[in-house]
């Protein structure tokens, strides 16, 4: 899934107000998409993902092995988008560069990083597509995002995008089972996880991005803010 204008999503990253040294992208997936214009603004970017097969072709991707998805067209139009006049490859290279580790996580636990990075210790979490479609239920849902949020420093951002009311999605022949949130669940949840809302936008799916690989509605888009402790 990749969506992004000049309005959508996080207008604010391209302006630099979040920025710090480490950036963790939690459930990246096989994907490097969402990572394509917040990574500028840290000089850590460290990916995870629960499965061993997407860590692979993670590493593999930004190894730059032969055989891997070509993600010019993605680099290209971030380029484009953020009008600096910079080559997509000299992107891609800095990427590559910046990227220090993929590592394993598991949102439903309390250090859902392990002893890879400690709670606390983050200036800025990525997830896109990740809480809705691995949580099993609400409860689930609000645990897994106070255990995400733990990792965050004080004051530490997130930068999240999920799907709002689907409740599958196809890969391949599998029909795999998604936790069907609205935006009121989303609010709630930051707001159970101590977090303030900056910025929560949606996008509605248009007819023509309803291909019957899901049945989503929409996308939402936030920048959070994990409170200071009084
Ligand atoms: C729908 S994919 C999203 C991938 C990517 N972020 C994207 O935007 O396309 C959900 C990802 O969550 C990962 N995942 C599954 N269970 C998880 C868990 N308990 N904790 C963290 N990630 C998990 C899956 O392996 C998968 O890569």
């Amino acid at each position: 899934m990749f969506i992004q204008s000049e309005k959508t999503p996080f207008p604010s990253v391209y302006l630099g107000e979040i920025k710090g040294h480490t950036l963790v992208d939690i459930g990246s997936g096989p994907t490097i998409y969402q990572l394509l214009s917040a990574f500028e603004h840290f000089q850590e970017v460290i990916m995870t993902d629960y499965l061993e097969v997407n860590r692979q072709v993670l590493k593999m991707c930004l190894s730059n092995e032969p055989g891997v998805f070509d993600w010019s067209p993605y680099f290209e139009y971030v380029c484009k988008l953020e009008g600096k006049g910079e080559s997509w490859k000299v992107k891609q290279t800095r990427l590559r560069e910046r990227v220090s580790r993929v590592i394993p996580v598991d949102i439903h636990q309390s250090s859902p990083l392990g002893r890879e990075l400690a709670s606390g210790s983050i200036d800025c979490l990525v997830s896109s597509f990740c809480l809705e479609v691995c949580s099993p239920n609400l409860e689930a849902f609000h645990k897994a995002l106070e255990n995400v949020i733990g990792l965050l420093k004080p004051q530490g951002h997130l930068l999240w995008i999920g799907v709002l009311k689907e409740s599958y999605y196809m890969v391949g022949e599998a029909r795999l089972s998604v936790l069907s949130i609205t935006e009121d669940i989303v609010k709630t949840a930051l707001s159970k996880a101590k977090c303030i809302i900056r910025e929560f936008s949606t996008y509605s799916m248009t007819p023509s991005m309803k291909v019957g690989v899901d049945d989503a509605n929409g996308i939402f888009f936030v920048w959070a803010q994990k409170d200071a402790p009084k």
